[in-house]
């Protein structure tokens, strides 16, 4: 898969090509249904494939004083797009430029002159372009230089599938319908770092990761995990928050991988969260804390055993 990061690199294309074109952050499974039919209405038209996305949530550039939490990261969202195929992508800065481009210029100068679209892709409630005047309908004035499919919007249960609704999940713990939501589980990646060093003398270490501080917060609290340490999986249990019992304000999210002794510090690991089992509690000894980790971890094995 090739990247292209920039408005300015991308040249005229050689070859015609399906588009998928939105912000897909967390790549849910209504995002998902949008590449996966290009990928197959492209697959029969022998069009190549490009996914156009952002590097920032554009929300941020529309009103300046909100901040959109990642579901993933740029790195995830690169290795998502390269596992489904894609074979280019283009995943730019949304900034003022492109928040004001007029969405007939974009059409006419980017997606068909130099992209050579024949075939887009998006949901139905794609708007780009300014005042968000480029939508559906705008595209479809367009069909006879490319075909539009329009996803209409996915349910899971009775719930419209959204990046917003992924946000406020991951706020709440529910980590099991944001999985459902995100069809595949939801994970937090980062360096492995040096903590307070008292887990070793509660007999339960624990690898900190040191999480980019643009991602959602997941709320605080005890979960069954996986941790995968160079692609190698392990069952895991994964505190996330501020360890009260010990006084401490940092927010982290530390996992005790089950049967294993071995030094991680450096190492870039991820951690997929499976099920919340309850919420941080400030220990009136440490006697008490160590006696709910083992329950935390009896708790975990069962899960894991059936
Ligand atoms: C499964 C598990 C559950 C935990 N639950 C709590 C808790 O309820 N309250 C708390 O203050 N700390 C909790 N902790 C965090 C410990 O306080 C923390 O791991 C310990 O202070 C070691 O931190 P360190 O890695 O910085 O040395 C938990 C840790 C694990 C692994
Ligand atoms: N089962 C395990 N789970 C997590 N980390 C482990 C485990 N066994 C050894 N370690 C190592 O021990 C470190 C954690 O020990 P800990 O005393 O909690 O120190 P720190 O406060 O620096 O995290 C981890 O970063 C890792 O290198």
């Amino acid at each position: 898969m090739k990247i292209i990061r920039t408005l300015e690199e991308i040249r005229e294309f050689k070859n015609n090509t399906g588009i998928a074109l939105g912000t897909f952050d967390g790549f849910h499974i209504g995002h998902q249904k949008v590449i996966l039919n290009l990928m197959k209405e492209a697959k029969d038209k022998s069009l190549e494939t490009v996914l156009f996305t952002f590097k920032n949530h554009p929300r941020e550039i529309i009103n300046r004083s909100l901040v959109v939490p990642n579901i993933i990261t740029f790195e995830e969202k690169i290795k998502i797009a390269s596992d489904m195929g894609i074979d280019y992508l283009i995943i730019i800065d949304f900034d003022n430029e492109f928040m004001n481009i007029d969405p007939r210029r974009f059409i006419e100068e980017i997606l068909i002159k130099k992209l050579k679209v024949k075939l887009l892709s998006v949901g139905y409630n794609y708007k780009f372009g300014k005042n968000a005047s480029g939508d559906v309908r705008l595209l479809k004035l367009y069909n006879s230089f490319f075909e539009s499919i329009v996803i209409e919007a996915v349910y899971y249960k009775e719930l419209n599938v959204s990046s917003t609704l992924i946000r406020k999940l991951i706020k709440e713990g529910n980590v099991e319908r944001v999985n459902h939501l995100l069809g595949r589980e939801y994970k937090l990646q980062g360096e492995v770092v040096v903590g307070k060093k008292v887990g070793r003398k509660l007999g339960f270490p624990t690898a900190n990761l040191e999480v980019d501080n643009s991602m959602c917060k997941l709320k605080a609290g005890v979960y069954i995990t996986k941790t995968f340490i160079n692609d190698v999986e392990y069952k895991s249990v994964t505190n996330v928050g501020v360890n009260p019992t010990f006084n401490q304000t940092n927010f982290n999210v530390e996992t005790y991988i089950l049967d294993f002794d071995k030094n991680v510090y450096g190492e870039n690991i991820e951690v997929s969260f499976l099920k919340y089992i309850r919420g941080e509690i400030k220990f009136s000894s440490i006697d008490l804390l160590i006696d709910e980790i083992k329950k935390d971890v009896i708790y975990a094995k069962e899960y894991f055993e059936k």
